[in-house]
């Protein structure tokens, strides 16, 4: 929580003022209750009107004072809570921007948003409070203490009874709550997880009519969360009950004791009249800390979940100083590239050593699991190697910024991601001025212009959030176009041609043969005849190199390779390609 509040620096003139309102609120209902003890003592007692309705004229103006200050504090706590939770979710979304993979495995996305939105409002609401009581609560204490003893010295005996029962009440209450509120950030991850996998897999729950299960699965966690809630605010509840007793009890008490001393003419009716809100102001301030010291250890747990987001280092950080460029575009080498999964006992990559040079296309196929995908994201450093070195353009990939590296890259990943809005923002998403003409050629190339043409609005045609209103292969084809507007160095295609038909697969590459030219492009596969005219061949199996070659040379040199084109090709066609 410390390492939050440092976020108040920026608003410090503000606080000042926060805390100089409030004081003015404290001190000013502390002079309420002594003016009132004046009008009954000399006004009322004395049948004097002209005193009362003066007195009577100086509380109506102290209380406004008091109004005033206090709308002022809590627009100006509001103010800076909400500016301390702004700047906490710049923070905490740039942080996550620069994440690798490795940061997003091990926080997981439904946590880190919990912790961006939910977990930033906790500290937000318990910033107003601490504003608000940081000064409020001491000054009515210690005021209201001085300002009852200046009243009545021996009603201060029944005090000195109530606080230790009131603070062993509140102490109580604490300890219970306290670790019901920490678990309930963690329920509400939790939910948010289940709620967040229910939304996106809605297709496959229902297509195995799985709404059953997720119901309750769904259920159980908010059924979880909903209990620890239902416990800790039945706890919170008893406070209430607990203080208007204890604060009654008190009330008597004091009139109990101050009329007996009134009819024995130790005190005046007034006094005890102020007496008893004094009493109330203290007990109320004491109800405050407590309070504050239940919420406090409900916004430090959330605080120390911003805190570890914010902490967190990435893995893939940029180098300070950068190798000069060699003037080369176009390889990638890896050599003794070995890459383990955290916490992986075997490696999903073991020693790979290859390169690929300008105008070459490099083709990677292997079973399921093999570790294709884990290869190429090792290009862009979407992870860095456990072992050995990734090169591009001779420079080892370390030795780039991120941003340089990437903007190498033509990056088309596994499963397509396109964004909400129209196909032309989409495809110029990595080249923001790309010209009409250049998205028009990338989508034609990506044989993609057929159907956008026959789209309602054509290239103006917006896609649905998610890209839920254009087919597998169409999504593809988008994605590919998508890379090929940027014109990069180093074309990543991932399993990108899966979804698409035999013809329109052969017609894709014929064409982006001429778009490439010196590029270097490393297309991933699991379809032989994707990779057959590859002018090399990578075969993975089990995170090893097993064979490297054309397909000619594959066939007689890789009996993996050869399993791979028998599983997947008739003899004939065997006997026609060899
Ligand atoms: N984020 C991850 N954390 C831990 N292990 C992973 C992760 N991603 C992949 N793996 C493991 O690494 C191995 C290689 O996975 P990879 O995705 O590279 O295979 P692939 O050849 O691309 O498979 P596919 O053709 O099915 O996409 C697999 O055994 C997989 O279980």
């Amino acid at each position: 929580m410390f390492k939050i509040l440092k976020n108040l620096k920026p608003f410090s003139t503000m606080i000042f003022f926060i805390l100089l309102f409030i004081f003015g609120q404290a001190m000013a209902e502390l002079a309420l209750p002594t003016l009132m003890s004046d009008v009954v003592n000399n006004g009322m007692m004395q049948g004097d009107t002209g005193y009362i309705l003066t007195y009577g004229g100086y509380m109506l103006l102290v209380a406004l004072g008091s109004s005033l200050c206090s709308i002022i504090g809590a627009f100006f706590s509001a103010k800076v809570a909400l500016g301390v939770g702004k700047n906490l979710r710049d923070m905490v979304f740039t942080r996550v921007e620069n994440y690798s993979l490795h940061e997003f495995d091990k926080l997981g996305t439904a946590s880190l948003i919990t912790r961006t939105t939910n977990d930033i409002v906790q500290i937000q609401t318990v910033l107003v409070m601490m504003l608000r009581f940081m000064i409020y609560a001491p000054v009515m204490c210690i005021g209201g203490i001085v300002m009852a003893v200046s009243r009545d010295k021996g009603l201060t005996v029944i005090l000195l009874v109530v606080i230790p029962v009131l603070l062993a009440f509140m102490g109580a209450v604490s300890l219970a709550v306290m670790p019901l509120f920490k678990s309930m950030q963690k329920k509400l991850d939790r939910l948010n997880m289940v709620l967040r996998e229910n939304l996106t897999g809605i297709r496959v729950i229902r297509a195995f009519n799985k709404l059953n299960h997720e119901h309750n699965r769904f259920k159980d966690a908010n059924g979880d969360l909903t209990n620890t809630a239902i416990k800790a605010n039945q706890t919170m509840a008893v406070i209430q009950p607990v203080m208007m007793l204890l604060l009654n009890v008190t009330s008597i008490a004091i009139t109990w004791f101050g009329g007996w001393r009134i009819a024995q003419n130790n005190m005046q009716i007034g006094d005890m009249m102020a007496f008893i809100q004094y009493a109330m102001q203290i007990m109320f301030s004491f109800v405050m800390v407590a309070v504050m010291f239940v919420m406090i250890p409900r916004a430090q747990a959330s605080a120390e979940r911003v805190n570890e987001v914010l902490e967190m280092e990435p893995e893939i950080l940029d180098p300070e100083e950068r190798r000069p460029s060699g003037g080369k575009t176009g390889f990638v080498a890896f050599e003794n590239v070995s890459f383990y999964y955290p916490g992986a006992e075997q490696p999903a990559l073991s020693n790979i050593t290859f390169e690929a040079g300008p105008g070459e296309v490099t083709a990677i196929i292997g079973g399921t699991g093999s570790g294709k995908s884990t290869l190429i994201n090792m290009i862009p450093r979407f992870y860095d190697a456990s072992q050995g070195a990734v090169f591009v353009d001779s420079i080892n990939v370390k030795d780039f910024s991120q941003e340089e590296l990437r903007n190498k890259i033509g990056f088309v990943p596994q499963s397509a991601v396109l964004f909400s809005g129209s196909i032309t923002e989409n495809l110029s998403y990595g080249k923001m001025n790309a010209t009409e003409e250049e998205i028009c050629h990338a989508a034609e190339i990506a044989q993609a212009s057929d159907f956008i043409a026959d789209m309602p609005d054509g290239f103006d045609t917006i896609i649905a959030q998610g890209g839920t209103n254009v087919s597998g292969g169409q999504k593809q084809r988008l994605s590919i176009a998508r890379a090929l507007v940027r014109k990069p160095e180093i074309y990543i295609f991932d399993d990108s041609f899966s979804a698409l038909d035999f013809k329109t697969d052969a017609k894709l590459r014929a064409a982006l043969k001429n778009e490439t030219g010196n590029a270097a492009v490393i297309i991933v596969a699991q379809r032989v005849s994707t990779v057959m005219d590859a002018d090399q061949i990578l075969v993975l199996d089990d995170g090893e190199l097993v064979g490297m070659g054309t397909h000619k040379e594959l066939l007689q040199s890789c009996q993996v390779y050869r399993e791979i084109v028998s599983s997947q090709l008739s003899e004939e066609e065997m006997n026609t390609y060899e």
